[in-house]
């Protein structure tokens, strides 16, 4: 999948079930407009939203399994019952959270890893980073690829965006770690996405400026408000 998407838009279509689009059929729809737009690759939350897109475009997913647990801050892919969810879905990769917080039951993620490397090889494995040390672990675990998805979102990483200092963050993982780097989270812009892949992001994975139509309204609204 990393070929397959080298060089371009991977478009991200999830809603949760809080969320005014949550529906796998809309999914599958965003995703259909996101390749008729250009895009080379989807991401997407659960095997039921994975099944409606994969029917829908011809495009390859990265597939997570957004789940919360009471014994853990961990929410992206989590444990081995999320990864089996993925792996019927038909995913071409999985993405999981690859922060050094404790898992639900216990679970470590190098278990994680080994549990999809057995089930299937051919399945990529992105890991969902939020700061370098955590990247430098996902090379040391096999990964496949890093996702700098979790960056500002992780306790330790809150008062930061991705894109602070022209992109600071995404150029140190760039500089210190050897797998392929996909930008992710806040990438708002046309100009942002292509200041990423100038840096040599393999490729960036947006989200909520392409699909998540309450947000992109509440931006314009607050800016008439200013
Ligand atoms: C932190 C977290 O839960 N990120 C999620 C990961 O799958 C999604 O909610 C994001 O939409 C996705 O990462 C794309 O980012 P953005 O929507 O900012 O372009």
């Amino acid at each position: 999948m990393i070929e397959q998407i080298k060089g371009g838009l991977v478009v991200s279509c999830q809603a949760l079930d809080y969320e005014p689009l949550h529906s796998s059929f809309i999914m599958s729809k965003l995703a259909l407009a996101a390749m008729e737009g250009g895009a080379v690759g989807i991401r997407a939350n659960s095997k039921e939203d994975i099944i409606a897109i994969k029917q829908e475009v011809s495009l390859p997913v990265i597939g997570i399994v957004k789940r919360d647990y009471q014994d853990s801050e961990v929410f992206i892919t989590a444990t081995k019952k999320e990864i089996g969810e993925l792996l019927e879905s038909g995913c071409e990769m999985i993405a999981m959270d690859c922060t050094k917080r404790s898992r639900p039951n216990g679970e470590t993620l190098a278990e994680l890893v080994a549990y999809c490397r057995e089930h299937n090889p051919s399945v990529q494995l992105m890991a969902d980073i939020s700061t370098l040390d955590e990247a430098i672990l996902a090379q040391e675990l096999g990964f496949d690829c890093v996702s700098t998805t979790l960056h500002g979102y992780t306790p330790y990483t809150s008062t930061t965006k991705l894109y602070d200092n022209d992109f600071e963050f995404l150029k140190s993982v760039l500089r210190e770690v050897d797998l392929p780097v996909i930008a992710e989270g806040n990438v708002m812009t046309p100009e942002m996405y292509n200041r990423c892949l100038e840096l040599g992001a393999v490729s960036a994975v947006v989200g909520g400026a392409i699909t998540r139509p309450k947000e992109i309204t509440a931006r314009f609204v607050q800016a008439a408000q200013k």
